[in-house]
């Protein structure tokens, strides 16, 4: 059988990546795929530098328009990234016929509902499994391998960029923006690394997630999303004393009343594995109810493990592509036509009914009585303490008193942990403990997860 003919569009940290291994494995590809997968066209702004990488066989052309019009391409693959030109050039490729395969979480989590039902029509694949926790076979595994589990919650570690943040100013007491830099020299960074330290990159990929694993349209719009630029090393320390680690985590889940779908700084216990995930690794669990709970580990970024899951796509095309469209995996597990019904029974719901333990740090005048007003005030709001810590404010170090604090005062950090509440209810409690005169800066909250 003849190979089947790939185009790629960019050729940047992942293209390489896909045409280096594809070049390396292609005997074993063959073999598994049953025929040879070959790239024969390469669009990208640089032809000079990519027509080094490719060698001589492959044409490398600055139009990407030029690789989508090609009859003999029988796959675009889209590693531009990005939500512009990205797009157009997808929805292009797919309604010139091509199955096309992408690793941009971001397209996908705004604009996928569009893209799938384009693809739908015209009878072709959409294939993204690079899009999420990078060489992480995460997609398979949820659409195939977990697909006869009501799944009811997942959490991930699917952000390198932060976890190696976190990592590093945990265990060098590094401060943040040092250790971002050094995460950009590493190539793990987004080109625009606000998308990874602001939590959207996770958010991107959980929203992804969310649809595969309960048959919901994709929504990002709707989730709730925040990163770690606020995160003080601090916290990170008094964590760390009361036995959990900090960690970005993306989470959806199924509830009674609808699926939370949200990216925030956690508190997890040190003694689960995914609290043990350090560096760019990736990890994510995933909860169903038959098999119970699962974990996958592995890189999430990088050139070779993004090209690994962009070659698993390519592989599963050019064993599929002759199936009838109706007979092939749903791009988002479920059958298309009954995505928009689940949405009535599974809206996404706001963070005020979000569920979840907390974390609270409270930098206070050190003075009688004013561990029992702020705890008065959490049982008064229903909010159940599961452990208070005290603190001399300067014993952990790293934070500045605010203009509102005397010197004078003597102060101390009260650590509250709480048990699980509605976020409604915390946020109420939370403004009526800093309207207190010994409350004397603004108080952390953050989200504390048992993953149990
Ligand atoms: N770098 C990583 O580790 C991972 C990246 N991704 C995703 O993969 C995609 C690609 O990422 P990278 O390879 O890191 O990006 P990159 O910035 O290294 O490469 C982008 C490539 O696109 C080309 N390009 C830009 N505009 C173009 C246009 N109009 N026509 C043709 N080519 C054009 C550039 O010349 C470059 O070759 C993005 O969606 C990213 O989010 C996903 C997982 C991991
Ligand atoms: N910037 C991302 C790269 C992969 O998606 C990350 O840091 O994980």
């Amino acid at each position: 059988m003849k190979p089947i003919q790939v185009g790629l569009l960019g050729i940047g940290t992942v293209g390489s990546g896909v045409f280096k291994v594809l070049r390396r494995n292609q005997e074993e590809i063959r073999r598994r795929a049953g025929r040879g997968i070959e790239i024969t066209m390469v669009a990208v702004r640089d032809v000079a530098r990519a027509a080094e990488i490719v060698g001589e066989g492959v044409a490398v052309v600055s139009d990407a328009r030029q690789v989508i019009a090609n009859p003999a391409i029988d796959i675009v693959v889209e590693l531009i990234g990005g939500y512009g030109i990205a797009k157009t050039l997808v929805l292009e490729a797919i309604a010139a016929g091509k199955h096309v395969v992408t690793a941009n979480k971001a397209l996908l989590a705004v604009h996928g509902s569009e893209i799938f039902a384009a693809a739908q029509r015209q009878g072709v694949m959409v294939a993204f499994e690079a899009a999420v926790a990078g060489g992480i076979p995460i997609i398979k595994a949820l659409r195939e391998g977990l697909t006869a589990n009501r799944i009811e919650w997942i959490a991930g570690i699917i952000n390198g960029t932060t976890n190696f943040i976190l990592s590093e100013m945990r265990d060098k007491g590094l401060d943040f923006a040092v250790v971002l830099k050094e995460a950009q020299r590493l190539g793990y960074a987004e080109a625009d690394p606000t998308f990874d330290i602001e939590g959207v990159d996770a958010a991107h990929k959980v929203t992804l997630m969310s649809a595969i694993a309960f048959g919901v349209p994709v929504q990002f719009d709707k989730a709730y999303i925040e990163g770690i630029t606020q995160l003080a090393a601090t916290d990170i320390q008094y964590a760390e004393q009361l036995g959990y680690r900090i960690k970005l985590l993306g989470i959806t889940k199924r509830t009674d009343k609808g699926v939370e779908l949200r990216v925030h700084p956690s508190l997890v216990p040190a003694a689960r594995l995914i609290a043990n995930v350090e560096g760019a690794m990736n990890a994510v669990m995933v909860q169903g109810d038959a098999v119970g709970t699962t974990l996958y580990y592995g890189k999430g970024a990088g050139s070779e493990p993004t090209a690994s899951a962009v070659i698993a796509d390519l592989v599963d095309i050019a064993r599929l592509h002759t199936a009838d469209p109706e007979h092939r995996v749903p791009h988002l597990a479920f059958q298309p036509h009954t995505l928009d019904a689940a949405m009535d029974s599974l809206p996404v719901l706001p963070m005020r009914e979000v569920v979840t333990a907390y974390y609270l740090r409270l930098r206070v005048a050190d003075q009688v009585g004013v561990l029992a007003k702020v705890t008065g005030l959490l049982a008064e709001a229903g909010i159940s303490i599961d452990a208070v810590l005290q603190r001399e404010a300067d014993q952990v170090g790293g934070q500045e008193p605010t203009s509102a604090q005397s010197p004078a005062v003597p102060q101390t950090d009260l650590i509250i942990l709480t048990h699980e509440t509605r976020e409604g209810l915390m946020d109420a409690a939370l403004a009526q403990m800093q309207q207190l005169p010994t409350v004397l800066a603004p108080i952390v909250r953050i989200r504390k997860e048992e993953l149990a």
